[in-house]
């Protein structure tokens, strides 16, 4: 028997999304995302790998579901890729592209699985970026546009619904500091492309409200605990900017209709003011969630450096790391989940993504991954304690399902619970997914 046993109906999930793992980037009408682009640009990614193939998931979709059934997941998270909807990014729309989403709930539906699905895993329509893309604040309304065309085809059997995937990344990897697509290195332009995202969640959640179909409708944010590295009080003022430019920035719209004003006022100073028109803050207010999605992974620690644009710079943790160089530290979660509990008024909360790369080595066919396991129980076990203070965390979704394309990183970073054999495709349950397994059946560590 477990020692620490979860709330009856806790929700054991698995995520993905669908430039990572799909492939057949060409296929059934889907039009070319910045994506696409981004990874077919020399330079840009490790090893010149692109999304192409991935984990062929478009065709093995099938086979996915079954290893999911078998695992014994309860909910999967994936996402819908926008240039298989709308492939010019507005406009005409793709049957073929419905056709693989519906598909895809009904078998998991069939399977006694929970779809909860995510509108925008990053795979903005390249047509839409050749005409300003997150800079152009018309592509909210695009974005809003769309989402209704996915809530009409399948809003009667997904009922849980994820407007965007880490707004915070889209903006600052993507246009701040270039290591994600479009790959821009503009710090003011990523503060307005983080207005903008947040008015597309706002026009999106809208959508969904006036259609009325019963189901929730939340948002994923790439959150983190902040900690100043030393006890001297700019170490504190520094990790208070921190805190405020990596979590407040894009917790107090969703969830409290307005920016932070320490933050505005920074902003404000070093880079022009957000675009913040009249009616904006109206609308982001009159969009309220149902459910906040938080991803974790690492905590952040940061100390005073003046000599920085925003006076702070983070410090490297004692802790051991994983494969990407982050360092392990499951308290971390358990404060995150702590403080939104405190701050944000007792949030539904669902743990969207949390996991770990690893070497993962194939050795005779078997996949040894004790420090996934350890990984994965460490941060239950802080979950658990956070449900125990009385937090509503509703769910769990483990970084990946598969192994899949990493980003930047390309296929050179494993977080999948079950390894892809890329040449074969063949796919290998590492024991991290057998002793998952064993979690979920026994609802608890
Ligand atoms: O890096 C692992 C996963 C990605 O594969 C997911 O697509 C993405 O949602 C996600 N977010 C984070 C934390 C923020 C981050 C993303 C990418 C690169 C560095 C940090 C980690 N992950």
């Amino acid at each position: 028997m477990p020692k620490h046993v979860f709330p009856v109906d806790f929700v054991w999930g698995a995520a993905t999304a669908a430039y990572q793992i799909e492939g057949a980037v060409r296929e059934d009408g889907r039009g070319e995302s910045i994506w696409d682009r981004f990874s077919h640009t020399p330079g840009k990614i490790q090893g010149g790998d692109t999304g192409d193939v991935a984990c062929d998931h478009y065709h093995r979709y099938r086979e996915d579901v079954a290893l999911m059934r078998e695992m014994g997941l309860k909910g999967y998270r994936f996402s819908i890729a926008w240039p298989r909807i709308v492939p010019a990014g507005k406009g005409a729309l793709n049957p073929k592209g419905l056709d693989f989403y519906n598909a895809l709930v009904d078998r998991l539906l069939a399977n006694g699985i929970t779809p909860y699905a995510t509108l925008y895993h990053w795979e903005l329509p390249q047509l839409l970026q050749d005409r300003g893309g997150w800079d152009n604040r018309d592509t909210a309304a695009y974005f809003a546009e769309y989402a209704a065309v996915v809530f009409e085809s399948l809003g009667d059997r997904v009922r849980h619904w994820i407007t965007l995937n880490e707004p915070s990344v889209v903006a600052y990897n993507g246009h701040a500091i270039g290591e994600h697509a479009p790959g821009f290195t503009d710090y003011a332009l990523a503060v307005r492309v983080s207005h903008h995202l947040n008015l597309a969640h706002a026009r999106a959640v809208a959508a969904y409200r006036q259609l009325n179909q019963g189901g929730v409708i939340g948002t994923t944010l790439n959150l983190t605990s902040v900690y100043p590295a030393g006890n001297a009080p700019e170490d504190g003022a520094a990790a208070r900017i921190a805190d405020g430019m990596y979590n407040r920035w894009f917790l107090d719209p969703v969830l409290k209709g307005a920016y932070p004003r320490d933050i505005l006022e920074l902003f404000g100073q070093k880079l022009q003011a957000p675009v913040i028109q009249a009616g904006d803050l109206e609308r982001i207010a009159a969009a309220p969630i149902d459910f906040l999605g938080l991803n974790y992974y690492s905590r952040l620690l940061v100390r005073s450096a003046p000599s920085s644009p925003f006076g702070y710079e983070a410090v490297r943790g004692a802790g051991p790391c994983t494969a990407m160089g982050w360092e392990i530290y499951p308290d971390g979660l358990y404060d995150l989940l702590v403080r939104l509990d405190r701050d944000y008024g007792h949030p539904r909360l669902l743990v969207t993504e949390n996991g770990a790369a690893f070497d993962d080595p194939l050795q005779a066919g078997r996949v040894a991954d004790p420090e996934r396991i350890a990984y994965l129980r460490e941060h239950f076990l802080a979950a658990r304690r956070a449900i125990e203070s009385g937090v509503r965390l509703e769910g769990y979704f483990v970084w990946s399902l598969l192994d899949n394309f990493e980003w930047a990183h390309g296929y050179s970073r494993r977080f999948g619970l079950i390894y892809v054999d890329y040449p074969t495709q063949e796919r290998i349950w590492k024991d991290s997914a057998r002793w998952y397994q064993g979690v979920i059946r026994q609802n608890g560590v």
